[in-house]
């Protein structure tokens, strides 16, 4: 079995409010895509900044790449790509010139590289015009751009999917597939689109009130259940019930 790339143990980060998540132990590993479910508040974007080191845990440990995140953050997030809440882009930058600032702290990445890398999420086309005239979903297809434009080999993404049209979900589908079977990048994705992480994900994980509560591989899912969105409201309606008689 290959070694994680990714380890949070018994991590808890709990804001002043009381809410947060507590005690998630999650691993991911090269050419996982693992999709984070959840309702609305249940910790999903918590677990993914303190991934990327925009939190820190009160508990726990994080580490990439065998790197313990608040030790040697450079190391642990140098060979990932991540794109938290929706991008704060420079508007007045048109897409070329915005990957060419991500690209300024990689010498490796060329002008042909970024070029690749517009036409794979679309944008190529549009790649002269300044970044303040676009759409919401143009700017989630650049933020995924500038996520995987590094060759990462871990991507972070929060529900990538929002504001994407039709054909935007099918290209962010086929880069993703892509990246993680040619170059076996692993990605974590949370998203309320599960039919796309049905499509997508090779593991799952149900977040339930700040609680890591299921884990699965999607395609043993698929066997016992019709979809994985009935696994997911059984799974929903077996914790609330849990939570009533606790
Ligand atoms: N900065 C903050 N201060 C106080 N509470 C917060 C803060 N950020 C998040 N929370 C609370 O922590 C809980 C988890 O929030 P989080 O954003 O991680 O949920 P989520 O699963 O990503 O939700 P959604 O699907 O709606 O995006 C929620 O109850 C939220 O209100």
């Amino acid at each position: 079995m290959t070694a994680a790339i990714l380890q949070m143990k018994r991590a808890t980060k709990l804001y002043a409010n009381g809410r947060g998540i507590r005690d998630v132990s999650l691993e991911l590993r090269a050419g996982d895509v693992y999709g984070l479910l959840g309702p609305n508040g249940a910790g999903k974007t918590t677990i993914l900044k303190l991934m990327t080191g925009l939190i820190r845990a009160k508990t726990g440990s994080i580490s990439l790449f065998g790197y313990d995140i608040t030790e040697h953050f450079e190391k642990a997030m140098r060979p990932v790509g991540c794109m938290i809440e929706s991008a704060d882009f420079h508007d007045f930058l048109n897409a070329s010139q915005y990957l060419r600032m991500v690209a300024y702290y990689y010498p490796y990445i060329t002008e042909k590289k970024i070029d690749e890398t517009l036409e794979q999420v679309g944008l190529l086309n549009v790649r002269k015009d300044k970044i303040k005239h676009y759409s919401t979903g143009m700017k989630q297809k650049l933020a995924l751009a500038a996520a995987v434009l590094p060759d990462p080999k871990l991507v972070i993404l929060d529900e990538p999917t929002n504001g994407l049209d039709i054909e935007g979900t099918v290209i962010f589908r086929n880069v993703v597939k892509r990246l993680a079977e040619e170059k076996g990048t692993a990605f974590i994705i949370s998203s309320h689109m599960i039919h796309e992480l049905e499509q997508l994900c090779s593991r799952i994980g149900i977040v339930f009130e700040g609680a890591l509560r299921k884990e699965g591989n999607v395609s043993e899912l698929l066997l016992h259940n019709q979809s994985l969105e009935s696994f997911y409201i059984d799974e929903l309606q077996k914790a609330r019930k849990g939570n009533v008689h606790a």
